[in-house]
Parts: structure tokens; C-alpha cells; sequence
């Protein structure tokens, strides 16, 4: 087996009477995306925070390329690129400028201009920081990350406060970086990041690891219900939904009929995995042909319900990297 890259043994980290990380292990393996993902205040930033050796742990071991970051923080130093949710830089700074200045700390850097390549920063180089727009500043805040040539890279909430067209690049972006060789620490809150990204992932709530696997195997390994959404036409939608009503009060594998709020003549049909092989003899009998069938995806939150028994609830936030300015 390969040595892991990064490996956290049962991680404790308090403020106060306040547990924000409770006995957590995991352990990242070369080349991997591995994903820490919860909603706000799970204890996600604290995690890795402590995993970097910038926070103190109350219990527990953190290694990050068999360096012990809690006795050595510092040894990590120039094969850990983190990037943070919210850093600042000086108003006027240029792109470029802050991926030189930043190159002169690492004893190994990457060559800037193949970095504002990779980033797609080279025609936004010689623009003020200030002037950046969120998407851009979110690459640039990577970058920085990168710029020491790193082993592994933490990024932390890299698409918060991005437009959905900027985080679908910064995920390809992601891609691109892993293609590079780097290993990925990923943070994040958002469920469908996660579920595109991530090789594997630890879903962490209150401070606790919940729920642990690649994106797939977590959502196929959820038991229980499966929905089929069908829509018929406005002449027969009452025919249908008389159909389906009776299937429903007299078919064991179909538990539930409802009609989609706001969606004419869509009806959920939920029941067993084998709800759709009641479904379509059913209406096939009746000679009742939908215009559309789907069945409904299940994605992590449905995991997240699964583990915790609760909906999982995404918050926006600000925008991860801001300006001097912008925090007036
Ligand atoms: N410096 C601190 N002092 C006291 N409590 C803190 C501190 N930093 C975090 N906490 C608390 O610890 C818990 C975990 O916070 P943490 O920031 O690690 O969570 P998170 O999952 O990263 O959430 P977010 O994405 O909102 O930052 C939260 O309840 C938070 O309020």
C-alpha cells in the first residue's frame, strides 16, 4: 500500500468548553482529491487548520507527508500550499506582482508565468487587485497556493460567492491542478462540489466524521426510497393520476403519489427500487403514455438526510478573498 500523503488519527481541537473537532481520522492518498465537506461550523477550517500546524490540537496526531505538524509545524512549510477562505492582499498589487513576491518565500517556486497560465491569469497579470473580478481573485488566492510548487494543496471554499458559470471553471481548473501531480485537500460546503470533484470524502457534522467513501458508493449505498416524476398531457394527467393512486393504495412497491408544486401535470411516483416496474404496466394497461419520464437523481444530500436526519441547508457567503478596500 502507499504511504498517504496526509493522515489525521483522532483529531480533537477545542476553543473554550466549545468542541469544534471530535476524534476525526482520515487519511489522503497520493494524487487524490479527498473532499472535507459540511455545512458552516462543522469544524472543517479547524481541521485542516490544525492538519497545516497552524492551530494547536488538544488530542490526536497530524502528519502531512510523514511530518508531524503539531511538533513540526514549519517542516511542512514548502510541500503544503493552503489556501484559506479569506486572505487579503494590498489594493493595488498586480496579479502578477503578487505571484513573484509570493515565489521569493519558497526555496523551489513555480515559474510564475506558467502558473497565470494554468490559472487563466496571464491576460489579467498586469491588473490591480482591486480591479480583479471574484472569479478571478479565487484564482489568483490558488495560485498563491500553488506558487511554492507544493506536494499537497488545501484549498478551502474555493467556489464561495462565485457565479455558477465561475465555479464550473474553477472545478475544471481543479482538474487541471490534480493533472499536475499535486495531492488536493478540499473543503468545501457545497454538496454537488464535492459529488463532482472528490475521489473521496469524509462528511464531517458538530465536529464528527458522519459519513466516509467515494461520492458513488456513498449514494448507492443509500437504502429506501426511489421517485419516478412522469408528465402527462392536460387531457389525461387525471386519468394518470387515478391510475397511479390506485397503484399506490394496492401495489407493495409503490408507497407514495404526489403532484410536482408549481409543475403542471407532473406526478412523483416514490416507492421500493422496483417502483418503476409497477409503474409502466400499470399506465400501459391504461394505455396512458407520458411525455416525459425521469427518474429524480440522489446526490449527497440525500446522504447528509441519511446519516444526520437532517436537511442539508447551503449558505452563500462572501466572497473568499477580498480586497483592503472591500473590507471598509
Ligand atoms: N477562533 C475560534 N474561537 C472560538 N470558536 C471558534 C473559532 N473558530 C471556529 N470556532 C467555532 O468552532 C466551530 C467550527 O468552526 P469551523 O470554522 O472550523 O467550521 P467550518 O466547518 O469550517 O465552517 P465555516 O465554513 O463556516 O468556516 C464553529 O462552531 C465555530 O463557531
Amino acid at each position: 500500500m502507499t504511504e498517504p500523503v496526509v493522515e489525521v488519527r483522532h483529531l480533537r481541537k477545542t476553543y473554550g468548553d466549545k468542541v469544534a473537532v471530535d476524534d476525526v481520522s482520515f487519511a489522503v492518498s497520493p494524487g487524490e482529491i479527498f473532499g472535507i465537506l459540511g455545512p458552516n461550523g462543522a469544524g472543517k477550517t479547524t481541521a485542516v487548520e490544525t492538519l497545516a500546524g497552524m492551530r494547536r490540537a488538544d488530542g490526536g496526531t497530524t502528519h502531512v507527508l510523514g511530518h508531524d505538524t503539531q511538533k513540526h509545524p514549519t517542516a511542512v512549510r514548502d510541500v503544503l500550499g493552503v489556501q484559506l477562505q479569506e486572505a487579503t492582499l494590498h489594493d493595488k498589487i498586480t496579479a502578477g506582482e503578487a505571484i513573484r513576491l509570493f515565489a521569493g518565500f519558497y526555496p523551489a517556486p513555480a515559474d510564475p508565468d506558467e502558473l497565470l497560465a494554468l490559472l487563466d491569469l496571464t491576460d489579467h497579470a498586469d491588473k490591480q487587485f482591486r480591479n480583479l473580478s471574484g472569479g478571478q481573485k479565487q484564482r489568483l488566492s490558488i495560485a498563491l497556493a500553488l506558487v511554492g510548487n507544493p506536494q499537497v494543496a488545501i484549498l478551502d471554499e474555493l467556489t464561495t460567492g462565485l457565479d455558477p458559470q465561475a465555479r464550473r471553471n474553477t472545478w475544471d481548473l481543479i482538474d487541471r491542478v490534480r493533472d499536475t501531480g499535486v495531492t488536493i485537500l478540499l473543503v468545501t460546503h457545497f454538496m454537488d462540489e464535492a459529488e463532482r470533484l472528490c475521489d473521496r470524502l469524509v462528511v464531517i457534522d458538530g465536529g464528527r466524521i458522519v459519513a466516509e467513501g467515494t461520492p458513488r458508493g456513498l449514494i448507492d449505498g443509500l437504502e429506501g426510497d426511489r421517485t419516478v416524476v412522469l408528465r402527462f398531457a392536460d387531457e389525461v394527467v387525471g386519468a394518470a393520476r387515478e391510475v397511479l393512486d390506485r397503484l399506490a393504495a394496492t401495489h407493495p412497491d409503490v408507497t407514495r403519489v404526489e403532484e410536482m408544486d408549481g409543475v403542471p401535470g407532473e406526478i412523483a411516483v416514490t416507492g421500493t427500487p422496483r417502483v418503476l416496474f409497477a409503474v409502466v404496466p400499470a399506465l400501459a394497461e391504461a394505455d396512458l403514455v407520458p411525455d416525459d419520464v425521469r427518474t429524480v437523481t440522489r446526490t449527497l444530500e440525500d446522504v447528509f438526510l441519511a446519516v444526520t436526519g437532517r436537511t442539508y441547508v447551503e449558505q452563500d457567503e462572501e466572497p473568499a478573498l477580498v480586497t483592503e478596500g472591500d473590507r471598509s
